[in-house]
């Protein structure tokens, strides 16, 4: 049964990151009256299952970092031996019984709590910015009604001069037989208990190499890393894939580059074995107790009305959007993941107030994509700002300068860890702007935070030279590197 037409200005379909944002500036900031429609809370996504907050406080970034958190204990536990910490008895090697143990379902139920809080505060959130928050499944009929299908199967038509799609993304699985038997990460963030048995871990890029750490810092029997690539990390600057990989090895992680797998049979509970093919063409088989495919993401576009209305997508199958985030049918626009820029929170964040802005602020605004940091929480994690040696070689003229410090944590000078820290600076020799600054290692996100602040403001290699470091820190060496590594000559056309 369809109720009677409610009105508003903006109707917007999704309460995560960006129709969040989105939502609550719209009626916070420019005083209109706005919907936000989201499907039911639940862990584990589906057509029917969502949560306000979305995928980076349910099933994202939220409980991701909260189990890189706890995976990271057994380092320091470790670390803290060698400054005289007699943890679990001692420890002695072979102490077995001094070998702290980990309880994956406590962490799991603890995270759990944290993410239903989590979920009920953005719910919250919307509604004292004065969004209505409407319960289920929105569907555009044209291009100025929702329609919204609650979770009793009632109806509400929801009419706006205004409608934001911000329905993110979904996994994608590797369509090879027996897909059916891997898990997802939304799955592997749910997990009540770990296999009794080793762990595979498909994929090289964010989630794969994050949730391969996860599982080693947790996990008692081995984790396998496959991917199609000879190194982890795709697209970020080689070096630093180059430190990643080391790192995942030193920390036990069995990585498996060059290969691909065709075939997942199951033989009984928790009993999988693994078909892939190496470099060599060889064909190998993996026993594993559970397959994570972290094999990448596609914008949510489906059942969403978007044929109804003549949205277009794009060859990726992502909403295509103008620089304000308008769709090609006036009034309806699109932020986030389902647009497929960058796919990172604080980017749905950053268009969705500039959406915001655009359709109520009077001022049509772009969301600005330069310098965007991002980390990888694998462990240690990678962090980066601008452009990757790579890249500055491609696109500049003129001579590419870069500083490249490696060097072993002071903390484990004493504790004995086996690991080198990267920091990496890539410098336009001409103008001496700094084009981009890289680092593997431990806080690496939270140093390259600041550091992106500085390129924002188009900072000068002279002007890191300058800076008097904090000591003693890991953070000072990306001020104190006077000594060049190697200059190359860039092979593009642009100029600064
Ligand atoms: C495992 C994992 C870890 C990540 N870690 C990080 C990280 O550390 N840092 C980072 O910056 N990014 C991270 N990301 C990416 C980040 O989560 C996304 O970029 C971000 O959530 C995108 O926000 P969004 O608003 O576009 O979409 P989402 O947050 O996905 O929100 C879309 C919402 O729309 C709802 N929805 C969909 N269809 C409908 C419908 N028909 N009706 C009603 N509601 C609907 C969904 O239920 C969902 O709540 C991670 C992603 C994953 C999967
Ligand atoms: N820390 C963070 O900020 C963070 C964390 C997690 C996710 N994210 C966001 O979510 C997105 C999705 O993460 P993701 O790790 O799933 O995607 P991704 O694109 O980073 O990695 C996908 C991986 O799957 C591999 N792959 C794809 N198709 C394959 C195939 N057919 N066979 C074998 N391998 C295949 C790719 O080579 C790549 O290694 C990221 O791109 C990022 O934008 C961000």
């Amino acid at each position: 049964m369809t109720s009677s037409e409610e009105h508003f200005d903006l109707v917007t379909i999704g309460a995560g990151s960006g129709g969040v944002r989105a939502s609550r500036f719209a009626a916070s900031l420019y005083g209109v009256k706005v919907a936000c429609v989201e499907l039911p809370f639940g862990f584990i996504a589906s057509e029917n299952v969502g949560g306000a907050g979305g995928t980076c406080v349910i099933r994202g970034c939220v409980p991701k970092k909260l189990l890189v958190y706890g995976a990271a204990f057994g380092e320091e536990i470790a670390d803290a031996r060698g400054f005289g910490w007699a943890v679990g008895g001692g420890g002695g090697e072979g102490d077995e019984a001094a070998t702290p143990t980990h309880d994956w379902s406590s962490l799991m139920k603890l995270k759990s709590k944290e993410i239903q809080r989590l979920n009920t505060t953005y719910g919250n959130i919307l509604r004292s910015a004065g969004v209505t928050f409407v319960e289920g499944r929105g569907a555009i009929l044209d291009p100025q009604t929702v329609e919204v299908t609650a979770p009793d199967g009632s109806k509400r038509l929801l009419r706006a001069k205004n409608v934001l799609i911000a329905t993110g993304g979904v996994a994608t699985k590797i369509p090879i037989e027996g897909a059916e038997h891997a898990i997802i990460s939304d799955d592997a963030l749910a997990l009540e208990s770990l296999p009794d048995g080793p762990i595979a871990v498909l994929g090289a890029g964010y989630i794969a190499t994050e949730f391969a750490g996860i599982f080693r810092g947790t996990h008692r029997h081995a984790v396998h890393l496959l991917f199609r690539g000879d190194k982890v990390l795709r697209g970020f600057d080689e070096e630093c894939r180059q430190q990643v990989q080391e790192n995942l090895v030193r920390r036990g992680i069995v990585t498996h580059p060059n290969c691909k797998p065709t075939r997942i049979e199951k033989l009984g509970e928790g009993q999988l074995v693994l078909h892939y093919v190496n470099a060599e063409g060889a064909e190998l088989q993996l026993p594993v107790a559970m397959v994570l495919m972290a094999t990448g993401r596609k914008p949510r576009v489906e059942g969403i009305g978007l044929e109804a209305v003549g949205v277009e997508l794009d060859a990726a199958g992502a909403i295509k959007v103008d620089e304000f985030s308008r769709t090609n049918v006036p009034g309806i626009w699109a932020v986030g993941d389902v647009t497929n820029r960058i796919n990172l929170t604080p980017v749905a964040l950053m268009e969705g107030m500039a959406f915001a802005k655009s359709a109520f602020g009077g001022e049509l605004t772009k969301p600005d994509y330069r310098d965007v940091a991002s980390a990888v929480f694998c462990q240690p994690p990678l962090a980066t700002v601008g452009y990757t040696e790579e890249q500055a070689i491609k696109e500049f003229s003129g001579n590419i300068d870069v500083y490249v410090s490696r060097f072993r944590p002071m903390k484990y000078t004493i504790s004995g860890r086996d690991e080198k820290t990267l920091m990496k600076l890539v410098v336009h020799a001409e103008s001496d702007k700094v084009l981009g600054c890289h680092m593997v290692g431990p806080d690496a996100p939270e140093i390259m935070q600041g550091l992106a602040v500085a390129l924002k403001c188009g900072a000068r290699k002279a002007q890191f030279d300058s800076t008097v470091g904090i000591h003693p820190s890991a953070a000072e060496e990306f001020v104190t590197m006077r000594t060049r590594t190697r200059t190359l000559p860039g092979t593009g056309t642009s100029k600064l």
